[in-house]
């Protein structure tokens, strides 16, 4: 005798939905032929462990692809309809069969899925506006970053290549005016380089805001309270070795970042980005310490920026105080930011490694 199992059924324009009462149900047979959908499994059913199958001719054709998914419990079988349209019943003959009923959980009447379907067209133009809004955001960020590096590396190029020649050509003539040559573009470009710090806050780029903060602070701090504010530092060599070791380390970390904006990548220049600055780091902040070491006598001697205290304490703090307490910080600063490009270095090459693998 064929066993038949419990079966519910719901509907939406463009699918039947049949749920089988079968748990556990193994070796799964179904498929659809002429209209007509033949099952047998088994499982554990009304009447316990065994064989249970069914077969039903559908009021109006279906197509012959059907895709069905077991769980623990039960079976799940979806049909497509031929034609998009509401069935008044699932089956060709009048009268229901005893194993069939309606899936309560999943039944909705004709004006429920309507709204069903506009809810999910809706829904899905909503997704398509906002991913619309978004890839123009993405675009927009990405012009944005590329034009940014490229005026950087455009600024810093000029910088190192202007320097370079002028060493060949003035020899060691040309470590004296560097300020005077030079300046106004590395002030442009270290003004401009904030933008790096906005960026970090901001999660435009994915890095932290305080080695940035240190590095651009640090920078400024020796271009314009240092070497922009004392006019007898500007013909001393020591600028042309700061400026000469911040351009050399952006030559490559800028057109790094433009061909990052495109997801490409030259694997010499990421090499050159993330391991040239393991010499030039040390050497620039050694060189900005000289920078601020030199300075120490002049901000003595011209009181510029001395912190005049109340009168009844009756004395002055120099600035050369500030500039000492600034030596230490610059040691803390670099072992920061030594750390963070290592720890950068290690991420990017190990990144690198298992998508070799
Ligand atoms: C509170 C302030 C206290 C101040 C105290 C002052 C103390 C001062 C002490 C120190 C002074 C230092 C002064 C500086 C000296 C010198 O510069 S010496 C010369 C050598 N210098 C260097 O080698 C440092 C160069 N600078 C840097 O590398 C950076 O500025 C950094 C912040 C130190 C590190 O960069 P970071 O962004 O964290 O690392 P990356 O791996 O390059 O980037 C991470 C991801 O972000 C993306 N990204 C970053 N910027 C951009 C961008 N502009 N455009 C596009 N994308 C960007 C990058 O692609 C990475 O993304 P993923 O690839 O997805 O990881």
């Amino acid at each position: 005798m064929t066993l038949t199992p419990l079966v519910y059924w719901a509907q939406r324009h463009e699918d039947i939905y049949l749920r089988i009462e079968l748990t556990d149900a193994q070796n799964i047979d179904v498929c659809v032929h002429e209209n007509v959908l033949q099952f047998r499994a088994q499982g554990h059913g009304a009447k316990g462990q065994n064989e249970y199958e069914f077969s039903l001719e559908f009021v109006l054709p279906v197509k012959p692809e059907v895709s069905h998914k077991s769980t623990q419990r039960q079976v799940n079988i979806t049909v497509r309809k031929e034609q998009r349209g509401w069935w008044e019943r699932l089956t060709k003959q009048e009268r229901k069969p005893n194993f069939l009923a309606p899936d309560f959980d999943r039944w909705l009447d004709e004006s429920d899925a309507e709204m069903e379907i506009r809810e999910k067209e809706e829904k899905r133009n909503r997704l398509k506006a906002s991913r619309h809004t978004e890839d123009q955001f993405v675009s927009l960020k990405t012009g944005f970053l590329f034009m940014y590096n490229l005026v950087q590396f455009l600024g810093f190029s000029w910088i190192f290549v202007n320097m370079t020649v002028r060493l060949f050509i003035f020899g060691q003539d040309s470590l004296y005016d560097t300020f005077h040559t030079i300046s106004d573009v590395m002030f442009f470009c270290q003004i401009l380089a904030t933008v790096e710090v906005l960026n970090a806050a901001f999660g435009v780029v994915n890095t932290g805001v305080f080695p940035t903060l240190i590095q651009v602070v640090g920078r400024n701090f020796i271009l314009f309270i240092i070497f922009g504010s004392l006019e007898e530092m500007h013909n001393r060599p020591v600028v042309f070795f700061v400026f000469y070791l911040w351009s050399a380390i952006e030559i490559f970390r800028y057109p790094f970042y433009m061909l990052g904006c495109f997801n490409t990548e030259w694997k010499t220049l990421t090499w050159l980005r993330y391991t040239i600055w393991i010499p030039l780091y040390p050497l620039g902040v050694l060189a900005e310490a000289v920078a601020v070491i030199q300075s120490i006598p002049i901000f003595d001697e011209n009181k510029l920026f001395t912190i005049r205290l109340p009168k009844a304490i009756g004395t002055s703090v120099s600035f050369s105080y500030v500039l000492c307490v600034y030596l230490v910080l610059m040691i803390l600063g670099l072992f920061i930011n030594f750390r963070h490009l290592y720890k950068q270095r290690k991420r990017r090459f190990r990144t690198k490694k298992r998508k070799a693998n």
